[in-house]
């Protein structure tokens, strides 16, 4: 399998061909059919870029989208040629969060004959949009999500379900939804506070809807990289994509699935759950190929791992 590295590239002052993939990773194209507002490439070997694209409504999350990214990440969570995903936005800005047009009749004339009815339909109806962020975190590879622009409402609900946040310069961010009558319901409030340390922060942004900008969203923990500009960014992702892609699979998709289980539970259940997982997954080859591979001081980017 063939690894672009651009550690390697720039020792030998070859960022171009990097930088190449990055402008092959532009959305003049369109989303991907069947996808109607997604567009998914390979821009590197065993590195899926999924691109939120409608951007002549600010790539605002229509109904469509909500269901695509289920049947997105269920695909890739299943597709052994990816081992990390680069999520980014067509356009002007990341995203403008939810569909104000056209999102009305689902949350705002929910079907039913009574209350009861009306009530069990809104409530399925959250959970399915819930479902739309959570397939990020269900998926074991790696999700990097890089942010220009505006990141809205349900943008930041996305963006929390992702490993690894960075942004450009110019990039802010709104937890939006007081300002339109909204308890945000779809992660955010969930999972912010354990992204950002400071719950007073958390409650600031939530209760204010203020834009918070890049260098704050830096030095709170949100993002762990800002770029000058977008293509420095998707430069960036795609470096960081392609370094952990080189690594054994079933390293890097054990430690996601663990990284996220320990969130949320004790460190002595997490402990448990770790030694049930690595009591299978120790025996993998990798571990020998890895361990040789340090060894001998070769770099792991040699290595050919099997498909997982
Ligand atoms: C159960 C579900 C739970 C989910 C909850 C989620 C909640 C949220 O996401 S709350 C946040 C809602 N979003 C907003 O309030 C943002 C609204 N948009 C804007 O403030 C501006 O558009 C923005 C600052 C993002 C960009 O400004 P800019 O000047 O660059 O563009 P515009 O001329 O305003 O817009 C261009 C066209 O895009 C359409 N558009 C923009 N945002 C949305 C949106 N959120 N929903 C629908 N359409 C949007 C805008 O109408 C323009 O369309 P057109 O007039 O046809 O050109």
């Amino acid at each position: 399998m063939a690894f672009v590295f651009s550690s390697a590239f720039r020792k030998q002052g070859l960022f171009v061909p990097f930088l190449n993939a990055v402008r092959g990773m532009s959305s003049s194209g369109g989303p991907t059919p069947p996808f109607t507002t997604l567009s998914v490439s390979r821009p590197v070997d065993a590195v899926t870029h999924v691109e939120i694209c409608r951007p002549e409504k600010r790539n605002a999350m229509n109904k469509a989208f909500w269901l695509e990214m289920v049947d997105c990440f269920s695909q890739i969570a299943e597709d052994s040629d990816c081992r990390v995903v680069v999520f980014s936005g067509a356009g002007k800005l990341f995203t403008s969060g939810i569909d104000l047009m056209g999102m009305a009749s689902d949350i705002l004339q929910p079907d039913g004959d009574d209350t009861a009815r009306i009530s069990w339909n809104v409530r399925r109806t959250i959970a399915k949009y819930q479902e739309t962020f959570s397939v990020i975190e269900k998926c074991p590879k790696p999700v990097i999500v890089a942010v220009h622009g505006a990141c809205i409402g349900g943008g930041v609900d996305l963006i929390t379900a992702c490993d690894i946040r960075m942004c450009t310069q110019d990039a802010w961010f709104q937890v939006k939804e007081v300002d339109i009558g909204l308890a945000a319901d779809v992660g955010t409030l969930q999972r912010l506070p354990r992204v950002i340390g400071s719950r007073s922060l958390v409650n600031e942004l939530a209760f204010t809807a203020r834009k918070m900008y890049a260098d704050e969203a830096k030095s709170c923990g949100l993002v762990s990289r800002v770029f000058p500009d977008k293509e420095a960014m998707m430069a960036g992702a795609l470096e960081m994509a392609g370094e952990i892609a080189s690594k054994s699979p079933v390293a890097v998709q054990g430690t996601k699935v663990n990284l996220i289980y320990s969130r949320d539970h004790s460190v002595a259940d997490a402990l448990d759950y770790m030694s049930t997982w690595n009591m299978s997954m120790l025996q993998t080859q990798d571990l020998m190929k890895s361990a040789q591979a340090a060894m001998e001081k070769k770099s792991l980017k040699e290595i050919i791992f099997s498909k997982l």
